[in-house]
């Protein structure tokens, strides 16, 4: 009985999917035997969402779901996150590791959509075609080639040299650009890309700006007024990667007064929560602003390639306990544990839970086939692998539950 009531079979682990992920990541789930799936395309209102994640074990959203700390006290089931995108920051992390919760994410899939995207984009504003475009669709016609130029031969400064910043850099040296880049991070500059002083000295010689850094208190407001003004007279601007890295209404007045001469943006400070909301900035009605609803990484390519990565992680960690590229968590690679029953338990890093645990196991004398441990300075993570019966192994769950500083404990069979 001890068995039953500590496992989880799959028949009984729910998976809430919100924000339309794609159906890969549904497939995926059910090839590997969950059923329980529900299905959300949009993003949950809060109250909707607290209802939900208390139900659910595994939850996977996208960049609109906020699971702040206040949501996740309410996710008293939940066993894991998947984040179906690049940004975990709409995840209150810390929390979610103190609740002995990994989150997942997607660090690749998307980024050469995102690279193509600003490629074109960066082609685009240095012809002038925003402006044009709005002005053939009021009627008008004027044939020029007055501020419209080749992006060959021109400089691309792009702040935040990571997956993305580094493929917008090689594409954008096939078109004959030249290359500076600036990370916090020594990076290797691929092709002839070279790294810049400092972000003041990469804003003073770019012609076209871009920006690929993730959302960090480093990189909050990181645009503003103050640096805009120290970029090129109308040099271009593209922000495919946070809302919060600029300060939307000095970007706003230098593309007014032609400090800049136009920008590529995909990103807010405040966005829509859903499809048909009213998209609400001081850009609107900029000609030369290219604006696009965050939809960087939105190719169906990009979003099945997530769909399957970000569900597989999942499932992996379910069923085998492994945290391989979590975000928040200690990261264990486990083989699979045919013929053995694997118990895991996650704790607070604080002495003394180790030598409770071996207590356990060795007051029950059971075999232990492999023993595995990660911590990081908040969190322990200990997969035990023993040959014994599902009573035995739902006892000693029960035991190592018991431990102060526990977070969660499982029986995988
Ligand atoms: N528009 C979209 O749909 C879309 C899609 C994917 C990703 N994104 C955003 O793009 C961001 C970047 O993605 P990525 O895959 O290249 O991430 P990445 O982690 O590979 O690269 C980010 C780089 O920024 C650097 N960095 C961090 N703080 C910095 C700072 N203060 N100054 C300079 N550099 C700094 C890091 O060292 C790193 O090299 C994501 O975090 C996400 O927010 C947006
Ligand atoms: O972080 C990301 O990968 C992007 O911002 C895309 O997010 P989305 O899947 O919510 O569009």
């Amino acid at each position: 009985m001890a068995s039953k009531k500590t496992s989880f079979p799959k028949q009984d682990i729910r998976v809430l999917l919100l924000e339309g992920v794609s159906q890969t990541a549904v497939e995926i789930f059910q090839a590997a035997g969950y059923s329980q799936i529900e299905y959300h395309s949009k993003a949950l209102p809060e109250d909707e969402l607290k209802a939900r994640i208390s139900e659910a074990h595994i939850v996977g959203l996208r960049s609109r779901t906020q699971l702040s700390a206040e949501v996740l006290t309410d996710a008293k089931r939940l066993l894991a996150i998947g984040c179906f995108c690049i940004g975990t920051n709409q995840v209150d992390l810390e929390a979610a590791e103190q609740a002995g919760i990994p989150v997942f994410n997607a660090p690749y899939s998307n980024t050469r959509s995102v690279a193509e995207l600003v490629v074109a984009q960066a082609v685009l504003l240095a012809r002038g075609i925003p402006q044009k475009n709005a002005e053939c669709h009021r009627g008008g016609w004027s044939k020029a080639a007055t501020g419209s130029h080749e992006v060959r031969g021109k400089t691309l400064g792009i702040v935040g040299y990571g997956h993305i910043g580094t493929q917008v850099g090689v594409l954008a040296e096939a078109l004959g650009m030249r290359v500076i880049f600036h990370d916090i991070d020594t990076k290797l500059a691929l092709g002839n890309a070279q790294p810049a002083a400092g972000l003041e000295d990469l804003l003073a010689r770019a012609d076209i700006v871009t920006l690929h850094v993730p959302e960090t208190p480093s990189t909050q407001w990181m645009i503003g007024a103050e640096q805009i003004a120290k970029m090129k007279r109308g040099a271009h601007l593209i922000n495919a990667a946070r809302g919060t890295v600029v300060v939307i209404e000095a970007l706003a007045a230098a593309l007014q007064s032609g400090q800049l001469g136009g920008a590529a943006v995909d990103v807010f400070p405040v966005e829509p929560k859903a499809n048909g909301d009213e998209f609400q900035s001081p850009l609107r009605g900029l000609d030369n602003v290219i604006l696009t609803p965050h939809i960087g990484g939105s190719t169906l390519e990009a979003q099945d390639n997530i769909g399957v990565e970000v569900a597989a992680k999942l499932v992996r960690y379910s069923d085998n306990g492994s945290t391989l590229s979590s975000v928040n968590f200690p990261e264990v690679t486990l083989p699979e544990h045919a013929g053995s029953l694997r118990l895991l338990h996650i704790h607070r890093n604080v002495p003394g839970v180790l030598s409770k645990i071996n207590d356990i196991f060795s007051r029950h004398a059971v075999n232990i086939d492999g023993q595995f441990l990660r911590t990081d300075p908040k969190l322990g993570y200990v997969v035990i692998d023993i040959t014994a019966d599902e009573a035995k192994a739902g006892a000693i769950k029960d035991e190592l539950a018991a431990i102060p500083g526990t977070l969660r404990t499982r029986v995988l069979y």
